[in-house]
């Protein structure tokens, strides 16, 4: 295991996201967003666009995970491999990536998008998958992170109320060792963080329910409007 990752071991990656046209979406808002949960005690930090990624990688010192997405349709986490490696230039220490095997923009398929990283960059990588089959492939490729990110967001899996528990289990028992299983997507409660731990994840990935406060306070009203 890359020496990045052996660390992240039973603990929470904050994910810090603030998506087109809204009141958050400013770099300096998600440094501060992202050295706040570092206080808190995120063991790394997820970071959205190049700006961000180099922002936020000068204010925390845990390592950050870098994406760029372009796009809201099919493959638009970090989709092509120039995408992947301006993560890397801009200083992220983890490249995240779409690792579905939808078509992506660029004509690549995963594993030779995965291929031509490697040729180019040693650090760890981490797939975003949406299923079994796509996580075992990422994990066949050697890519040292499987998240279960988009698990529920494509074709692959029903779109679970809470974490896809299902396919943490599932995996947890099928991958090979050396491939760190993270928890990622729709985890809520702390309690779901802690159901992802018992049904094997390595580490969890936290988003909306720490740093979306416009998601968090629907979740409020409506429950103080009883609907
Ligand atoms: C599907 C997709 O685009 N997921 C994105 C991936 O970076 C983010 O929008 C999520 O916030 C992140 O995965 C964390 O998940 P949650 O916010 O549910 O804790």
């Amino acid at each position: 295991m890359h020496p990045l990752i052996q660390p992240l071991a039973s603990t929470l990656i904050v994910s810090c996201q603030a998506y087109p046209g809204e009141p958050m979406r400013d770099p300096r808002t998600m440094a501060q967003v992202a050295a706040a949960v570092e206080e808190g005690g995120a063991s790394a930090v997820r970071a959205q666009g190049l700006e961000d990624i180099a922002q936020v990688k000068a204010a925390v010192s845990v390592p950050v995970i870098g994406i760029w997405k372009d796009g809201d349709a099919g493959v638009f986490i970090t989709p092509t491999l120039e995408h992947c490696l301006a993560v890397i230039d801009a200083g992220a220490d983890i490249l995240a990536l779409d690792g579905t095997q939808r078509p992506r923009p660029d004509g690549l398929s995963f594993a030779q998008t995965v291929e031509k990283i490697r040729a180019r960059w040693d650090g760890p990588i981490m797939a975003d998958t949406d299923s079994v089959a796509s996580a075992l492939l990422a994990a066949e490729l050697g890519v040292d992170l499987i998240g279960t990110t988009l698990a529920g967001y494509t074709a692959k899996r029903p779109t679970t109320d809470g974490p896809d528990l299902e396919l943490l289990r599932e995996l947890a028992g099928s991958l090979p060792e050396g491939s760190a299983l993270i928890a990622e997507g729709r985890v809520h409660t702390p309690a779901q963080a802690a159901a992802c731990r018992e049904a094997g994840a390595f580490a969890v990935v936290v988003g909306t329910a720490i740093t979306h406060p416009t998601s968090i306070t629907r979740w409020f009203d409506a429950a103080v409007r009883g609907v």
